[in-house]
């Protein structure tokens, strides 16, 4: 469970340019939750889920994931918890690589010291398994380069990527923003089958209202780094599209 309490995140202060980025926010976050976070340009989406990584700190309140008090760790030191995809699809990955290359890179990356994995056959085999699970047919691919896929081929494995090592948090950042429809579509579904099979808390972050509307189990809207809607489990399935569309005129 993610526990919120109190939250205010402040950047430049004292100065002129001092923005409220995060402005006493309350949270609870259930294991296994879907969580659809939308709201305007500004409104503090990108700085909660910073907030929630470890990439920036809190000026005030409380950060607790599973009753750990982690509103002091950096990311690295959540990342047993916590893993992060972005928008940009090249982010993440080492186009230079092949695929096997990058999962190997991307366990090394998040395995506890002390722990050795190398790129044996049942590495392959536990990588080239789940792989097949995307349905991309790119599981006899694992020696291609990683730069010579398309967007959503790598979005789709960096998703992969990032919940294979035990994570119990999933953070989406605008993930499909940077895809074509068809490409974005498969990634937004990439997403909720790993959510669903690794038993996954997601957060996601979307200005696409038709994924808002159609994924997770409960939707928040922010504006000026508060939380304006907060509508779960029933309600969020009794929302009309109309009524998200409301939500922004
Ligand atoms: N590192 C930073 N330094 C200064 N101001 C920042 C920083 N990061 C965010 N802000 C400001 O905090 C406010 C909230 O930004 P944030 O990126 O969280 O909004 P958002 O809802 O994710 O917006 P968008 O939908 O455009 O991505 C904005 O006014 C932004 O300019």
């Amino acid at each position: 469970m993610i526990d919120i309490q109190s939250l205010y995140k402040t950047f430049n202060k004292g100065l002129p340019n001092e923005v409220q980025a995060i402005n006493g926010i309350n949270l609870n976050i259930a294991n296994g939750d879907y969580l659809v976070i939308v709201g305007s340009n500004g409104s503090g989406k990108s700085t909660l889920l910073n907030l929630i990584a470890g990439s920036i700190l809190p000026s005030s309140g409380s950060v607790s994931i599973d009753r750990n008090d982690v509103s002091r760790l950096h990311d690295y030191q959540r990342s047993r918890w916590v893993a992060r995809v972005f928008q940009n699809p090249l982010s993440g990955t080492a186009p230079d690589l092949s695929i096997l290359d990058n999962f190997r890179l991307a366990a090394l990356r998040t395995k506890r010291k002390g722990f050795s994995i190398g790129i044996n056959d049942g590495f392959k085999s536990k990588v080239k398994e789940q792989i097949a699970r995307l349905g991309m047919g790119l599981e006899n691919k694992t020696g291609q380069l990683m730069g010579t896929l398309s967007g959503g081929q790598r979005q789709a494995l960096t998703l992969l990527m990032s919940v294979m090592d035990d994570c119990k948090i999933l953070l989406l950042d605008e993930p499909s923003a940077a895809l074509d429809p068809r490409s974005a579509d498969l990634v937004m579904q990439t997403a909720d089958q790993l959510v669903k099979d690794y038993s996954l808390t997601g957060i996601l972050i979307t200005h696409n209202l038709k994924d808002a509307f159609t994924y997770g189990n409960r939707i928040i809207q922010m504006a000026e780094g508060k939380i304006l809607h907060d509508l779960s489990s029933e309600k969020k399935t009794a929302l009309t599209q109309n009524e998200l569309f409301s939500w922004f005129s």
